[in-house]
């Protein structure tokens, strides 16, 4: 009866073990891999158990919308109770709140991200753009590799307009917010204690505690996996504590104005804003710059777009701008739609259950989505399917050029920054600072194949995430288009 909620309720998919489901057939297979393989074979709404858990895994995209604007339907579920990091304290993060917890931080977090805040930070973009710009050596015989320079760049973003630290990331390969951050991504996720906890849910109140202590252990003994990030973040809050800055325009600044959150929430959902933002936008923009490489036609129409908007102004671009950036947003919008950094991270549960009819493979099927089970959206499969687009993958930014509109379905399906009032906090920001760094790097090179370019580009996939494996390889060629131009001013 444990392994066959699934089943009963309509719902395919491969055969579980009685005691740990199909967690090890999971765990054995890259994710986005694995999801892949349920949808072709079990169709658009099928399932499976990681250990004792179900988890319901959609590729229909008017059920997929269906659930994300269900107001019964706001909470994230967590494959372990507070993520796979038992840490307590990350119990304060956005992620990881029940919903009404949750509604009253997004309602504060979201000030961060106003036309007003975003245009206060874009000076901070604007300036660490700069920095970045000076890293790239033009050389048409040299080959760079992109993607580290834009791990550098988001790590000195977020660390700024997040914290408020000014850092030299970009510059001090032993800078040591670079070093917290690195601890912070290299933490181990498979223990056999979390396997233990998938796989026997029931007895969770004995596993947990362990877990804790464990956990507390290791930072006692000075290798916790993140304290190093931790205590930057409680560092910049005692700062900003002592010498208060009330016109600082960063996240730290909003949420100490709210009066409402103690320090462990501040530092919590600051440590948050890396872990969510650093791996998504740093892909980001290699997969586009990647794109933008491998398809010159593309790059040629969005330099002769920046040329056409930017020449009024000799070069230099402020916020008004960004918005009529309109071939450059399609060719980002193509590009995060064939490589969506954030795969397998919108999740929902609800708090009541949907009866749904819907086709495949030319038959009529019923489901039912029950309440309190874990729902994830087939992100990648969605955006990469034929049945939902033509020649998937095929870049062609023409999909989201102005005049041409998706249908329902596309439209229900593209959502790489999710959907409904759940969807990524950092959207705006994230669309800014890609179009804030593409615009002067395009508008000074022009970006080649070398040798070290690949044809196809590998990718790791992580436990929400997918990155590039080697990295983004091209030459940046000097071929300015407003000569006299200096900085790109914001
Ligand atoms: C290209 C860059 C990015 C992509 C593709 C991306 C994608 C996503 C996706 C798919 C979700 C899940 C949404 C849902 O469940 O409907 C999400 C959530 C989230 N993202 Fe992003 N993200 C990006 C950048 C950022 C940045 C820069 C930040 C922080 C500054 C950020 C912070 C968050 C947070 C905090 C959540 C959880 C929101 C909540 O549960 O209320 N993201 N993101």
């Amino acid at each position: 009866f444990r392994m066959s909620i699934l089943q009963r309720h309509g719902i395919p998919g491969p055969k579980p073990n009685l005691w740990w489901g199909n967690l090890f057939e999971y765990l054995k297979t890259p994710n986005v891999e694995w999801d892949s393989q349920l949808v072709e074979k079990y169709g658009p709404v099928c399932g499976y158990y990681m250990g004792a858990k179900p988890v319901i895994l959609l590729a229909e995209p008017s059920l997929i919308h269906t659930i994300q604007t269900n107001h019964d339907f706001l909470d994230r579920p967590r494959r372990v109770p507070g993520g796979i990091n038992p840490d307590p304290k990350r119990a304060k993060m956005l992620g990881n709140l029940g919903v009404s917890d949750w509604k009253n931080l997004r309602g504060i977090l979201d000030k961060a991200f106003s036309p007003q805040k975003l245009k206060g930070m874009s000076h901070h973009v604007a300036a660490l753009v700069n920095v970045f710009m000076s890293r790239i050596a033009p050389n048409d015989d040299v080959s760079i590799n992109f993607y580290p320079l834009y791990q550098d760049l988001t790590l000195d973003l977020i660390g700024k307009t997040g914290f408020g630290l000014d850092s030299d990331i970009q510059m001090n390969p032993n800078d040591e917010l670079k070093k917290a951050v690195d601890q912070e991504f290299s933490k181990s996720t498979g223990t056999f204690l979390l396997k233990l906890f998938l796989c026997f849910p029931e007895i969770q109140c004995v596993l947990q505690p362990i877990r804790v202590l464990l956990e507390k252990a290791k930072h006692w003994m000075g290798f916790g996996g993140h304290s190093e990030l931790w205590n930057l973040g409680r560092n910049a809050v005692l700062q900003r504590k002592n010498q208060p800055q009330a016109d600082a325009t960063d996240l730290l600044q909003v949420m100490l104005d709210s009066g409402r959150l103690d320090e462990t929430s501040i530092v919590a959902n600051s440590v948050l804003f890396f872990e969510a933002g650093f791996e998504t936008l740093s892909a980001g923009l290699a997969f586009i710059t990647y794109l933008m490489i491998k398809h010159p036609e593309v790059q040629e129409d969005v330099r002769n777009e920046i040329r056409d908007i930017l020449k009024g102004s000799g070069g230099k671009m402020d916020c008004f701008h960004l918005k009529q950036f309109r071939i450059l947003d399609a060719a980002i919008q193509e590009a995060l739609r064939m490589f969506p950094p954030q795969t397998t991270f919108i999740g929902r549960s609800g708090s009541s259950a949907i009866h749904r009819e819907y086709s495949w493979k030319g038959q009529q099927l019923k489901c039912i989505i029950p309440a309190n089970v874990h729902v994830q959206v087939g992100l990648y499969q969605i955006l990469n399917s034929d049945e939902i687009w033509e020649s998937p993958r095929r870049y062609n930014p023409d999909r989201f050029q102005p005049g041409t509109t998706l249908n329902q379905e596309q439209s229900f399906a593209f959502q790489p920054f999710g959907n409904g009032k759940r969807m990524c906090i950092g959207k705006k920001y994230a669309d800014m600072a890609l179009k804030m760094l593409l615009v002067p790097l395009l508008s000074k090179y022009k970006l080649v194949r070398s040798d070290e370019t690949e044809d196809d580009i590998s990718v790791i996939y992580k436990t929400a995430t997918m990155t590039p494996k080697k990295g983004v390889f091209g030459k940046p060629v000097a071929d300015p288009l407003f000569p006299e131009e200096e900085l790109h001013d914001v």
